[in-house]
Formats: C-alpha cells, sequence, structure tokens
C-alpha cells in the first residue's frame, strides 16, 4: 500500500470532522469519545432504541462495540446496523470477548448475520473464536489464536464480506484478497484497558471517510499505532501516564506522519 493514500485519506479526515455513533461498553467509552476527537472526528454515543434511527442517520460510521452487552443495547445496535446498511453508512463491530461467553459469541455472529459489517475487529483471539478456528478469550483478553492467522482472517473476510482485522503485537488487515500487516505499535497498548476499543473508533472514524475500507482499516491501526510508539518514547514512567500521552500523540500527529512512519508490508 502506498503510504501517500493513508496521508490523503487522513486528511480527508481531518478536513470533514464525520460524526462516528457508537453503541459501546461502559468501561471505555468516555476514553473512546475523546480518541475519537483526537483524530479528528466527533463522537456521539447513544442507545437508546427510541433514537437510533435519526441518529445512525446523520452519522459518517457507527461503531458496534458489545463489551457491556445486554438484550437492550443488542435490540439498538440491530436497530442502528439495518438504518445504517439501508444508507450505506459503515459498521465496525469489535466483537469484544467473543468467545468468552455463548452469549458474547453468538450475538456476535447473530450482528454478523444480520448487518453484514462492514469491518470486523477484535483481537487475534476473539476473531479465531468467530472464525471458527480455535481462539481462546479469557474476559476481553486474547489468550491464545489460531497458529495460521492470516489464512483464518482472510476466510473469515470472504464468509462474511467485511474487512477483517485482527490486532496484537502486529494487527493483520484483510478484504479476503489482500492483506496488510500493520507493525507500528508498543507493548504498553496491551496494558491498559480499551486500546482495541479505541482502535475502532478510529477506524470508524477513518471508515466515514474512506471508499476503501481495507486502506481506512490500516491507516487506523497504523496512525494508532505510530501513537503508541510516540507516546512509549516520551520517557514513560508506566502504563497511566503511557495513557495520557496516547491520547496527545492521537492529536499531535499529522497525515505526513502517517505517510512517514506507518510500518504496511503486503503479506
Ligand atoms: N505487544 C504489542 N505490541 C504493539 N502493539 C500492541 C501490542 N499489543 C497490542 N497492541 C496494539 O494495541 C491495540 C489493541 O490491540 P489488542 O490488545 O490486541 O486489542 P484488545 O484491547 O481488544 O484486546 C492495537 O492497536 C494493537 O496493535
Ligand atoms: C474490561 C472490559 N470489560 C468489558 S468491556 C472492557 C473493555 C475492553 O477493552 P479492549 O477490548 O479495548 O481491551
Ligand atoms: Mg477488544
Amino acid at each position: 500500500m502506498d503510504n501517500s493514500s493513508l496521508k490523503e485519506l487522513f486528511a480527508a479526515l481531518r478536513n470533514s470532522r464525520p460524526l462516528i455513533h457508537h453503541i459501546t461498553n461502559y468501561v471505555t467509552v468516555n476514553d473512546c469519545a475523546n480518541i475519537t476527537l483526537c483524530i479528528g472526528a466527533s463522537p456521539v454515543m447513544a442507545d437508546a432504541i427510541e433514537e437510533m434511527e435519526e441518529m445512525t442517520s446523520i452519522a459518517g460510521a457507527l461503531v458496534l462495540n458489545i463489551g457491556t452487552l445486554n438484550s437492550r443495547t443488542v435490540e439498538s445496535m440491530l436497530l442502528a446496523g439495518r438504518v445504517a446498511r439501508e444508507k450505506d453508512i459503515p459498521i465496525i463491530l469489535d466483537p469484544v470477548g467473543a468467545g468468552a461467553t455463548s452469549y458474547r459469541t453468538k450475538t456476535s455472529q447473530t450482528l454478523i448475520e444480520e448487518l453484514c459489517p462492514s469491518v470486523i475487529k477484535g483481537n487475534a483471539g476473539e476473531i479465531s473464536v468467530l472464525a471458527g478456528a480455535g481462539g481462546v478469550v479469557k474476559g476481553v483478553d486474547s489468550c491464545d489464536a489460531a497458529d495460521d492467522l492470516i489464512s483464518v482472517c482472510k476466510s473469515l473476510a470472504r464468509e462474511t464480506g467485511a474487512v477483517v482485522v485482527a490486532t496484537g503485537k502486529n494487527d493483520i488487515a484483510t478484504d479476503g484478497i489482500t492483506s496488510y500487516s500493520v507493525s507500528n505499535g508498543h507493548e504498553l497498548m496491551d496494558k491498559v484497558s480499551g486500546t482495541g476499543c479505541m482502535l475502532s473508533s478510529v477506524t470508524g472514524s477513518f471508515s466515514a471517510v474512506a471508499s476503501d475500507l481495507l486502506t481506512a482499516s490500516v491507516a487506523a491501526a497504523a496512525a494508532f499505532g505510530i501513537a503508541g510508539e510516540r507516546a512509549a518514547a516520551d520517557k514513560s514512567y508506566g502504563p497511566y501516564s503511557f495513557r495520557t500521552k496516547l491520547f496527545d500523540k492521537v492529536s499531535s500527529l499529522t497525515p505526513e506522519d502517517l505517510a512517514a512512519e506507518a510500518k504496511v508490508e503486503r503479506i
């Protein structure tokens, strides 16, 4: 992938400041709102069924995150997702904890079947579980993933029609035909709750201005990863000061920085 396409997409995002409608969890909701602002988009968190149709209709992307799912929010996700589909608004699904309980696995499968999300972005364990290729998830953490994760991501992408992103030390992004590995990032990102959720928000932000959601997913993974690298290099004393710096570094990142520092390899 030509890094100049990442730069153009990031510039378009910063210029258009799209609205990103989230139905998300109550653990990382504030982090998701703030990272969306930092990357250059406008967040709204709304899950009341009464306002789903109106809110989704005016959004540039819809992020569905099942981190603290319940039957009420799942109904809202289904309605918002149908509206998004009708209006061609990209849907990003973060299947947080899929594999940890059957409710999470089944709900993820239902959302995939009913809504055909544009991007399915989970950690390596969650994606392996959804692909039926093993994978162990403890709570929300990936404990084991398929050995052949790239092929597993590709087959899930082909089966669902979504761009599939599996995160970890390297992030894999594929549409089932073309695949990329993004090696930006820092191990401290694994020590802060919510970095996966935040990447979903950033992916939604890039997707809102992209015609190609594989490019949007790669741009998001690279941008967030570069910010992580920069935050860690900034004489961090521990995970929490790193967390604060992560927001600052996302905020100060420019399209030129993204193009210069993205480590993207076709695989
Ligand atoms: N060991 C690591 N080295 C570099 N980046 C990492 C590492 N672990 C996680 N990340 C980054 O942190 C973000 C969240 O990934 P991950 O921890 O896999 O998701 P989740 O928080 O959903 O479990 C991604 O941007 C990923 O690239
Ligand atoms: C700890 C926790 N429990 C329910 S949602 C959540 C946050 C998960 O965040 P992430 O998927 O980014 O690690
Ligand atoms: Mg996650």
